[in-house]
C-alpha cells in the first residue's frame, strides 16, 4: 500500500539573478513498510526533497499526497495538521527544543499526535543507546546523541511516514547499528521509511535505494 506519492517534483530557488534548480520532476512512491536509502551528492536536493515530501517547503510544480490526502497547496495549518497526524521526522538541526528535556521533547511529540503513551518513553530512548540521558537537556547532549534524541521523537508517535535526513551521522558501528535495527523495526511495524545516508552500512539493510543528482532522480 503506498503510504505517500509524489508526482513531477519541482522546486526553484533564486539568488538574484540565478536560478538553482533544486528538484526537477522528481516522481516517486513510498510504500507502508519499505525501508528506503536516498543517497545523493552534497547540494543534489535531498533535503529539499524530504522538506517538500513533508509539507514544510511548498513545491514549485507537483503534487505530494499523504495516505490519499492532497498535501500540498493547502494552507500552513493544515499541512502541519496533516504532517503532526502521519509523519516523524529527523530533520539534519532543530529537531529538539533547547530548554525541554529529552523525554519532555518525546512527550510533547506524544501529545500533539496524541499516539504514544509517556510509560513507553524509556524503553524508546534505551533501544536508542541513550541510557541515562532522558533528563538532560539537548545541550548535554554530543552530535550523535542529539540526533538520536531526535529520532527518538520522530519515532515516539509512531508514525505511518518516518523521513530522517541521516540518522546515523556522527556514530560509532555498533551505535550505528542499533540505530538501522529500530528503524527497520518501525517498517516492520508498517511505517514507509526514507532516510538520507551516506552510511552503507544502512544502504546495505535497504529494501530499496533511490539515487539523486542535481534534483533528479539517477537510479531507483
Ligand atoms: N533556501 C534556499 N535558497 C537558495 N538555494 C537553496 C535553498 N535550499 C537549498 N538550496 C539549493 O538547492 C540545492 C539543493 O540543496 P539541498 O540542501 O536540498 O541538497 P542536499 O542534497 O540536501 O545537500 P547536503 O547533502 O549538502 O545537505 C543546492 O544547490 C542548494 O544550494
Amino acid at each position: 500500500m503506498s503510504a505517500l506519492e509524489a508526482t513531477e517534483l519541482y522546486r526553484f530557488f533564486h539568488a538574484g539573478d540565478d536560478e538553482v534548480v533544486a528538484l526537477r520532476g522528481i516522481a516517486l512512491i513510498l510504500n507502508a513498510g519499505e525501508f528506503t536509502a536516498l543517497r545523493g551528492p552534497s547540494g543534489s536536493g535531498k533535503s529539499t526533497l524530504l522538506a517538500c515530501l513533508a509539507g514544510i517547503d511548498e513545491p514549485d510544480g507537483g503534487v505530494v499526497s499523504v495516505l490519499g490526502e492532497r498535501m500540498t497547496r493547502r494552507p500552513e495549518p493544515e499541512r502541519d495538521r496533516l504532517r503532526a497526524r502521519h509523519f516523524g521526522m529527523l530533520m539534519q538541526s532543530g529537531n529538539l527544543f533547547d530548554h525541554l528535556t529529552v523525554r519532555t521533547n518525546i512527550r510533547l511529540q506524544m501529545e500533539i499526535s496524541g499516539r504514544g503513551r509517556p510509560d513507553e518513553i524509556d524503553d524508546l530512548v534505551r533501544s536508542l543507546g541513550l541510557d541515562g540521558l532522558a533528563d538532560v537537556l539537548p545541550a548535554y547532549l554530543s552530535g550523535g546523541e542529539a540526533a538520536r534524541a531526535g529520532l527518538a521523537v520522530a519515532l515516539a508517535a509512531k508514525p505511518a511516514i518516518l523521513l530522517c535526513d541521516e540518522p546515523t551521522a556522527e556514530v560509532d558501528a555498533a551505535t550505528e547499528q542499533l540505530v538501522i535495527d529500530r528503524l527497520i523495526e518501525s517498517c516492520r511495524s508498517g511505517a514507509a521509511v526514507l532516510v538520507v545516508t551516506h552510511s552503507p552500512a544502512l544502504a546495505a539493510r535497504a529494501d530499496r535505494i533511490i539515487n539523486i543528482r542535481d534534483g533528479g532522480i539517477v537510479h531507483d
